[in-house]
């Protein structure tokens, strides 16, 4: 049976979309937001969804608790959430006495997880000791203001110190790189979480706000989305790669093989996502789409535009890896057409399988169908090069404001025995440099000739992924 998760929501953005997350869960797993079962609809003979992963269930009273923390420094966004939602539970809400927030500096954020670590580790290891066997962790946060930021970066470490034999992913958000920034250090703040990304987690579902808001104008068609609607797009990404394993079948039905699929070497491990078509059972603004055949999906999902992660257009990038989770009423001749057509216009790094993957999901019985027929749609999951532009963004950006030494006061007064932020920021820069160069040079043959230890476990992963694969297209 597939081991639990454990979800960290950390800050406003990492709240935000945890709402919109377990809203989704709870439709699709027919729970409402006191955490009370529905009843099965009459069609489903024996109930096959796994609540037990993301959920801890009492049979007595029907009731289901998120295994989720709540983390925040100011009440709002928590308690906007709990009137709504009192599934969750109170002993695993953790706000900040004096209530301020993190004023956007990670520095106030990293140093106020350091002194209530007790009372982060306590919260953990009860809310682990309700799991039978725990797979992992996920953390969902914005890597720009102060909490999500600095208090995640802090529990990351945590988590790889403390348990680290345990799967580490992150759903990150980056800040819109292109337009002025709502917060004027969000490439500090990036940057040194960045570190702990790199160092602390084994995977990281990278979104950023600019791509995100570019989707929901071109697919949605509002003209200035809110948080509201892009949050949905990302709880859409959220709940398809998590389908596989709160609705089981015989392959990737745990996150280490989806992570294992994808991710080669440990050095590469930052993932984007790419979901069409939108539709309004998960988001509602989505016009339907009426006809999609799974080949349409396993072609469009190549399209630059529905890339969550905005790369340069001068940077095309290689594909490393990449994962369909296509769901609906598909024919297996479209999806292996699809594949076929999409494996010859991707250009992977000359050291892979180019193989696309491929797992089937499954649409929740607790979804009313609008049509007959149930519409297809898919998520690829993928690991690609062209992820550098966004660290060299953040990283010029960084530079232009280093170079002036802007607000770096902010900074150094949250200095503490031992933790000297100016050491921080030039040791979590050169790392994303090397992160850059890393991902620059798997473009090249070279790339395993310097590393054979990664290239046997690239290669050992891809076999067992290739043999899913095979399996699934019969
Ligand atoms: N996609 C998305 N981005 C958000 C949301 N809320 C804030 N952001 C972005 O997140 C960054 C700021 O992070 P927040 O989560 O607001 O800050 P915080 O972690 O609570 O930290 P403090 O406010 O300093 O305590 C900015 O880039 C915002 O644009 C949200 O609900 N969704």
């Amino acid at each position: 049976m597939p081991g639990e998760i454990i979800t960290i929501q950390a800050g406003q953005c990492g709240n935000q979309i945890g709402q919109k997350f377990w809203q989704q869960l709870c439709n699709e797993h027919g729970i409402l937001p006191d955490g009370t079962g529905m009843p099965v609809p009459d069609s489903v003979k024996i109930r096959e969804d796994q609540t037990n992963i993301f959920f801890q269930s009492n049979s007595d009273d029907n009731r289901y608790t998120p295994r989720a923390l709540l983390i925040d420094l100011e009440p709002r966004v928590v308690s906007s959430i709990t009137s709504n939602f009192t599934m969750f539970n109170p002993r695993n809400i953790h706000l900040a006495s004096n209530g301020g927030g993190a004023g956007n500096i990670w520095a106030q954020g990293y140093k106020y997880a350091t002194g209530h670590s007790d009372e982060f580790m306590d919260m953990l290891d009860k809310e682990l000791d309700k799991c039978d066997s725990l797979e992992g962790f996920q953390l969902i946060h914005s890597v720009a203001g102060g909490t999500g930021s600095g208090v995640g970066s802090y529990l990351l470490e945590m988590l790889s110190d403390r348990y680290a034999k345990k799967l580490n992913t992150t759903f990150s958000i980056f800040p819109e790189m292109e337009q002025t920034s709502d917060v004027v250090v969000q490439p500090y703040n990036t940057v040194l979480t960045l570190k702990r990304l790199i160092e602390s987690s084994d995977a990281n579902i990278v979104f950023d706000n600019g791509a995100l808001s570019s989707i929901a104008l071109n697919n949605l068609q509002v003209k200035s989305p809110s948080f509201e609607q892009t949050n949905q797009l990302v709880s859409t990404v959220m709940s398809a790669i998590t389908n596989p394993l709160r609705f089981p079948s015989y392959s990737y039905n745990t996150m280490t093989s989806i992570i294992s699929t994808l991710i080669p070497t440990p050095d590469l491990h930052f993932l984007t996502p790419t979901y069409t078509p939108f539709t309004s059972d998960f988001v509602s603004e989505a016009r339907d789409i009426r006809k999609s055949t799974a080949y349409d999906v396993i072609l469009e999902l190549l399209d630059k535009k529905l890339k969550m992660v905005k790369s340069s257009p001068d940077n095309h990038g290689l594909y490393i890896s990449a994962l369909d989770i296509i769901q609906g009423d598909i024919e297996q001749s479209d999806i292996q057409k699809g594949l076929i057509k999409a494996q010859q216009r991707i250009e992977f790094v000359p050291w892979t399988s180019s193989s696309v993957h491929l797992a089937k999901s499954k649409r929740s019985p607790f979804l009313k169908q609008k049509i007959n027929r149930t519409p297809v749609s898919g998520l690829m999951l993928s690991n690609q090069t062209s992820i550098v532009s966004l660290f060299n963004k953040v990283l010029s950006q960084y530079d232009k404001l280093m170079k002036r030494n802007a607000f770096v006061e902010a900074y150094r007064k949250h200095n503490y025995d031992g933790f000297d932020i100016l050491e921080e920021f030039q040791n979590s820069r050169d790392m994303v440099e090397s992160l850059i160069d890393e991902y620059r040079n798997s473009e090249s043959m070279k790339y395993l000739e310097d590393d054979e230890e990664d290239e046997e476990f690239g290669i050992a992963s891809t076999a067992v992924a290739d043999e899913e694969d095979a399996e699934m297209l019969g």
